[in-house]
């Protein structure tokens, strides 16, 4: 378990913008996530969210501007250290070859074991109670190639879990879960995050984004970029000009909602 010291700043990037091709994703902006803290990523498809997530990862580098992993620039992370500070879940997982949930589960932990990359009892522990956590114990022996969208993706939760990063970085987690499972991953995330973990996550639901995000960046899909806290990001105006969509805000029972005219 992480500890809960919410001082640490476990992602920072500083002046960032992006580019690919001859197109600006985003013009600079700048985030910080302390432990203990939910950012969410929203815009309408194809403004940048997995290619910004991609920069936060450090799978790629920013075109202009600095990203910063536990206070240091991803070159001067050992590439296994990195994997076990920070974890990203990819918005697919291509399966060549048949294999095990629980062998699948395992590829987690590979940034954990010793010399030799055996695993242990205790790295087989980890995963099971990974699957668990997922609701997918019982499907430990079956053949990944078999399986349904929503329970692929579920795998793909417990791998990352069982590479227990400090820093989740989430693409679309909720992709094929049914209502029951969306809100059960999310809010073990949001455990995580009560622990003392950090979570950068791509979503499309707004509502699903105003339950669980502390901030949000919002890119238009033109270069434009608001990043701030959660009640700031998430207004009518904001939304409805980014998704070029009349967007509503209801507060109902307590709960804010957003719902399109
Ligand atoms: N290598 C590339 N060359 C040219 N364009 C690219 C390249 N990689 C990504 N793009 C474009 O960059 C834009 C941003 O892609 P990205 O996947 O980051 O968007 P997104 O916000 O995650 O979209 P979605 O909601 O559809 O998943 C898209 O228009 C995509 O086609």
């Amino acid at each position: 378990m992480a500890s809960t010291d919410s001082s640490l700043v476990l992602l920072e990037a500083d002046r960032l913008a992006l580019q690919v091709g001859e197109r600006w994703l985003c013009c600079e902006f700048s985030l910080r996530l302390a432990a203990g803290e939910c950012l969410v990523l929203l815009g309408p498809n194809g403004a940048g969210k997995t290619t910004l997530l991609h920069t936060l990862a450090g799978l790629r580098a920013p075109t202009v501007g600095s990203v910063r992993l536990g206070g240091r620039p991803y070159a001067d992370w050992d590439s296994l250290a990195a994997a076990r500070f920070r974890g990203l879940l990819a918005q697919q997982q291509p399966d060549h070859f048949s294999a095990s949930v629980l062998q699948t589960t395992l590829i987690g932990r590979h940034p954990h074991l010793g010399r030799w990359g055996w695993e242990s009892a205790e790295d087989v522990a980890v995963a099971q109670a990974a699957l668990t956590e997922v609701g997918l114990a019982e499907l430990a022996g079956r053949d990944v190639l078999s399986l349904s969208g929503g329970e692929r993706q579920r795998v793909s939760i417990a791998t990352l879990l069982t590479q227990a990063p400090r820093l989740f970085l989430l693409d679309e987690p909720t992709n094929h879960l049914d209502l029951h499972y969306q809100i059960a991953v999310l809010e073990l995330f949001a455990r995580l995050r009560r622990q003392g973990h950090g979570i950068v996550m791509v979503l499309h639901d707004i509502n699903l984004a105003t339950r669980f995000a502390d901030h949000v960046i919002l890119l238009d899909g033109k270069g434009g970029v608001l990043a701030g806290t959660r009640d700031d990001v998430l207004q009518p105006d904001h939304l409805s000009r980014a998704f070029e969509h009349p967007i509503r805000r209801l507060d109902v029972d307590g709960r804010t909602l957003f719902i399109p005219d």
